[in-house]
């Protein structure tokens, strides 16, 4: 197996609350290794983006171990994490979360921003992710005048603008219709035969067979694991 990217050994989970903690995670033990695609599957409130929280660094374990690039991160300040969400890891919600009233091509840029601005060489970088998603033509058009999938595309271009390492996507075809959502999980399953790595929670049983891998969690903890080739 290649060298793991991200590992979690016991990692537990819980939310106090006014009527008692509840169990998030329970004894979670998950390896992902650097080239992999792996689709978390399971009931609604099942621990799901929890555990996508967890393996980007935006939420912490109660307990266990949690390691990223070969880092333990469980035990960070928000501080220490700030690097490793920017530089490391980034997402791609259901909801294409774009600013309206900038163009395709300045929110697929608003990453390097963060990271010290954006130069001649990001810029083209970024038109050719938009190229990569097929939204070549849309470079200069404002977000809000784009369609829910191109709007995702846009997403998913910005998500890969700093190289990271892990793809965390949380339901990102949930709001579209079938062939656009077969257009965007094509996209993230490209990542992947490119050699990265993308964990995606999905309700979605027909998108789960095209994993990798599919684990599906049930009260917070992996109840089964299966994986396989593309179909
Ligand atoms: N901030 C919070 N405070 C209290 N409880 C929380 C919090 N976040 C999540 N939970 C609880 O933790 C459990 C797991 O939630 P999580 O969002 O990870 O589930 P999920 O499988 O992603 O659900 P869905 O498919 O509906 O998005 C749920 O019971 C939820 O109510």
């Amino acid at each position: 197996m290649a060298e793991s990217l991200a590992v979690l050994r016991n990692v537990e989970k819980n939310y106090p609350t006014a009527n008692g903690a509840v169990v998030a995670l329970s004894k979670i033990t998950l390896e992902i290794s650097r080239h992999d695609y792996l689709c978390l599957m399971g009931p609604s409130g099942s621990g799901k983006t929890t555990l996508l929280n967890i393996l980007g660094g935006i939420d912490q374990p109660n307990a266990g171990e949690v390691f990223l690039d070969g880092q333990r991160i469980d035990k960070l300040s928000e501080q220490e994490l700030l690097p490793i969400r920017r530089r490391k890891v980034a997402y791609v919600f259901q909801e294409a979360r774009l600013m309206p009233s900038l163009t395709a091509l300045e929110n697929v840029l608003l990453p390097s921003a963060f990271a010290g601005g954006d130069d001649k060489q990001t810029q083209e970088r970024a038109l050719a992710l938009l190229r990569k998603v097929g939204l070549e033509k849309r470079a200069h058009h404002l977000a809000h005048q784009l369609s829910g999938g191109e709007a995702q595309r846009v997403c998913i271009a910005r998500a890969l603008l700093n190289r990271p390492l892990l793809i965390l996507a949380d339901e990102p075809t949930g709001n579209l219709d079938h062939a656009t959502r077969l257009e965007i999980v094509r996209l993230l399953e490209n990542i992947y035969e490119e050699g990265g790595t993308v964990v995606m929670v999905t309700h979605d049983p027909e998108l789960g067979r095209r994993a990798r891998r599919r684990i599906v969690i049930h009260d917070g903890r992996i109840q089964e694991e299966a994986s396989d080739l593309f179909a």
